[in-house]
């Protein structure tokens, strides 16, 4: 925590990069730009400076965080930058992830405030930052954001009630994201609870000045774009239209909403015998010739809804990279409050405890060889980039390290070494914590399409063997490429419905109303 505080104070008074070149933002991120750096340098006292900036994926958000970040920066101001999800950190500068740096507990409710005493290090931080800016926020659960808030008025010594109240205790925050792309992850939730969970549905919502940007960055910025059109429709026209739920839908059962949408021609690669295969070496062409390369690496992947999914191009693609493969067996254990946990022993032998898989976890066995990529699991040192959801190429595999570089993000191409770790899992499922020693990774040649939230690449190979289950997993999937040349889709549907069809789950009610709220006006004349 000292070297941490340190690193932000010495970074914010950086001086030998210049002040960033303002003429490169678009008309609304330049606006955007404005409204946030006038309210660090001048806030209006006793006022609350709470930003969303709202645009769909590719929009340029994390360009313009950057812009504000390094012209604050050059004036000797501290930002603190987190994002809500480990990849999303990766690709802003001195980031890390929003539970990590403001102590969000885990286990929330209405009541929750964050683990921040006032007088500590991380406190007179907070106290001292112009700034926040937190990427992805509508990945994160509200009561996270309320939990914030409280414990921001508390340091700031603002009242939480009443009329001298003021979101997040006056502090500037710049929060971002897309209400189209994924919700919070809520367990066993259906459309309403998902939605109940958002940012918009918190009493912080109406507090906020809506900062929006529409002009598509990501395809705009690249050639290759023109000559395609589907219905009518340009690239950008589509993706947005899938993110907003109006491409025309069918209903293929009865009593099924009528959310089955067609994907243009161009875009899908034929269902086949042996469609991982099919959709590996469209993505992973060339293969056997450049394997070994992290930046042919880095720019592709193929992403698919569920891990199971996930771990079966995986170890197709490893089947295909030459040389040995090293094995790494975790040591599990498990852990409980009984007084006699003999029983629990019995009941649940190590074996057991070997096959059990969970989400975001290693697996018992990790098969590996040097040059394959594989993704963080944990977030392990944010500060030398090391976060849940980033992507590595292995260059070495020891008994005690793996070591890997670094792809992608404010970090490329460092080279790190990951150790072994002991991952606490509490799964409600069983009656006791697991204990997991093991290296906290995973192959990544193909990852869920949760995972490649936030990444533009150069190549996406959408694999759906079965639809995506939740809202805006379709519009991420489509958004991740800077052109369409880059987008192929292979879909594999049962009870005869066409593959040239699959689901897109939008609840609409997430992003609708956005508008109405915050005074900002939206047209920027
Ligand atoms: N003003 C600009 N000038 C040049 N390139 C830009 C500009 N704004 C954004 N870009 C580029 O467009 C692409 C998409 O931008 P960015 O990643 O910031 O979008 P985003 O809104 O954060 O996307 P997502 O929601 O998918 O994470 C990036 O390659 C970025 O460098």
């Amino acid at each position: 925590m000292y070297s941490e505080f340190h690193l932000q104070r010495s970074a914010s008074l950086e001086s030998a990069s210049p002040l960033p070149n303002l003429s490169c933002l678009n008309e609304q991120q330049t606006a955007a730009f404005h409204l946030v750096v006038d309210s660090v340098i001048s806030p209006v006292p006793d006022a609350g400076h709470f930003y969303f900036l709202y645009g769909h994926g590719g929009t340029g958000k994390t360009f313009l965080y950057k812009t504000i970040l390094a012209h604050l920066k050059k004036l000797g101001k501290i930002v603190l930058v987190v994002a809500s999800s480990g990849i999303a950190a990766t690709l802003l500068p001195d980031a890390s992830t929003a539970h990590s740096r403001f102590k969000i507990p885990l286990e929330i409710d209405q009541a929750s405030s964050c683990n921040i005493k006032k007088g500590t290090q991380l406190a007179q931080l907070i106290l001292d930052a112009s700034l926040i800016i937190w990427d992805e926020a509508p990945m994160v659960h509200r009561l996270s954001f309320e939990a914030v808030d409280r414990a921001f008025c508390d340091i700031m010594n603002v009242p939480f009630t009443g009329i001298h109240y003021r979101p997040f205790g006056g502090k500037v925050m710049l929060l971002g994201g897309d209400f189209r792309q994924t919700l919070p992850i809520v367990a066993d939730a259906g459309r309403e609870e998902s939605v109940d969970a958002s940012l918009t549905c918190s009493y912080l919502w109406s507090t906020c000045t809506v900062l929006q940007l529409t002009e598509n960055m990501r395809i705009t910025t690249s050639a290759g774009n023109e000559s395609v059109t589907f219905n009518g429709m340009d690239f950008a026209t589509w993706t947005l239209a899938v993110g907003n739920g109006t491409v025309p839908g069918k209903c293929f059962h009865q009593n099924q909403p009528a959310d089955w949408i067609e994907i243009p021609e161009q875009l899908l690669i034929s269902a086949t015998e042996a469609p991982i295969q099919t959709m590996a070496s469209e993505i992973y062409t060339d293969f056997a010739a450049r394997f070994h390369s992290a930046a042919y690496l880095t720019e592709r992947s193929i992403i698919t809804p569920t891990n199971r999914n996930v771990t079966e191009i995986n170890s197709h693609m490893l089947a295909l990279v030459p040389g040995q493969v090293r094995t790494y067996f975790s040591s599990d254990t498990l852990h409980t409050d009984a007084v006699d946990p003999s029983w629990l022993e019995a009941e649940y032998p190590t074996e057991f405890l070997n096959g059990l898989s969970f989400n975001g976890c290693p697996e018992h066995q990790i098969d590996l060889k040097v040059f394959t990529p594989i993704m963080l699991l944990r977030n392990l040192n944010p500060e030398i980039g090391l976060c849940n959801g980033t992507r590595l190429m292995v260059v070495y595999l020891g008994h005690y390290v793996i070591k890997g570089v670094i792809m992608g993000g404010t970090f490329n191409g460092k080279t790190v070494a990951i150790p072994r770790i002991v991952l606490n899992i509490n799964d409600r499922r069983w009656p006791f914590v697991l204990k997991r020693r093991q290296f906290p990774v995973r192959l990544c040649y193909a990852m869920t399409i949760n995972k490649s939230q936030g990444q533009t690449l150069i190549s996406v190979g959408v694999y759906l063997p079965k639809p995506v289950f939740s809202h805006g997993q379709l519009y991420v999937a489509v958004s991740r490429v800077r052109s369409a040349n880059g987008l192929r889709f292979l879909i594999v549907n049962e009870d005869d419905i066409p593959a040239n069809y699959t689901r897109n789950i939008v609840y609409e009610e997430a992003f609708a109303d956005l508008q109405l709220s915050g005074d900002f006006d939206l047209n920027f004349p």
